[in-house]
């Protein structure tokens, strides 16, 4: 089965990367997948890791089952243009990973008189760029029918949830914007951990290992944060005053603020 990826930049590529590296479970050898770039610099690697590469988009979703879109989300509505009359929709799924871009907009970019009225199978998909490594948190909202060869690509990118797509915006706010606020937390640890004279590197290292925990901890049936974060405030104890010194400097406000603004309207 040949797999097509339009657009080899960050998501593409590791969207790339990610399916290469967990052959054969989704596809069978890296050769099954084609990606296609304007610049062949970012087809390199990949080209390396043994799939398929080329410059032409339509060479790229020529004979391919699954059609993975991974441009900017202005350049979608154009590279549909050019691609679409080289899909088999009788067979061929489309998968969109754009921001900002509805079920309506792509019906209507999709469709083709010689179609006829046959609506390709197509989806948008929201991952973030763990797909690589294998644990992204994806979603996929279905424009017609039920998109089964994306959700097992994806399924093996890490998890995916099939939402509405009232709740989209919202979803990629939180976790394909989200992984940077998270990184955030991270650098800004490290930076009061040189502070407090430890090595950045060492430093790094230290908190990876505490949010893997606090992480799994979230993991187990029937928790939540505040649960857990009880049973480190020992009272009149250290923890409590960094919880409520990063209150005072307006913490919870400034995650809730950045995940609004993130959220496309
Ligand atoms: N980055 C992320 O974490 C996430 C991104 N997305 C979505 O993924 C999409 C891609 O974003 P991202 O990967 O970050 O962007 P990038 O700019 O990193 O990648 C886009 C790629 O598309 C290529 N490209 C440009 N024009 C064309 C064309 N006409 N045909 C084929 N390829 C083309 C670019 O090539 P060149 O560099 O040669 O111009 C570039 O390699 C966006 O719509 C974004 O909303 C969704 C979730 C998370
Ligand atoms: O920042 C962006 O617009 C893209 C979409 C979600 C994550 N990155």
């Amino acid at each position: 089965m040949k797999v097509a990826i339009i657009g080899a930049g960050a998501m593409g590529g590791a969207i790339a990367r990610g399916l290469i590296s967990s052959a054969p479970r989704f596809i069978t050898s890296p050769g099954d997948l084609c990606a296609a770039n304007p610049s062949p610099r970012r087809l390199a690697p990949l080209a390396e890791a043994g799939a398929s590469t080329t410059c032409s988009n339509i060479e790229a979703v020529r004979d391919a089952s699954l059609v993975i879109l991974c441009v900017k989300p202005w350049l979608v509505k154009d590279v549909i243009t050019e691609i679409k009359d080289h899909i088999d929709y009788s067979y061929a799924e489309i998968a969109v990973v754009a921001a900002c871009v509805t079920i309506s907009d792509l019906n209507e970019w999709l469709h083709k008189e010689s179609a006829g009225s046959r609506s390709p199978s197509f989806c948008i998909v929201m991952p973030n760029t763990a797909v690589s490594l294998c644990k992204s948190m994806t979603f996929q909202v279905n424009g017609n029918g039920t998109c089964p060869l994306t959700l097992k690509a994806f399924g093996q990118l890490g998890e995916v949830m099939v939402i509405e797509e009232r709740l989209l915006p919202a979803a990629t706010s939180i976790a394909s914007c989200g992984i940077a606020y998270a990184l955030r937390y991270i650098r800004a640890a490290m930076e009061g951990s040189v502070e407090l004279g430890i090595r950045a590197p060492l430093a790094q290292e230290m908190i990876v290992q505490t949010l893997i925990g606090a992480a799994s901890l979230l993991q187990e049936p029937g928790t939540h944060p505040e649960t857990e974060i009880d049973k480190v405030t020992t009272p009149g104890g250290l923890t409590i005053r960094g919880l409520n010194a990063m209150e005072h400097s307006g913490f919870t406000s400034a995650v809730i603020n950045g995940l609004k603004a993130s959220t496309p309207r």
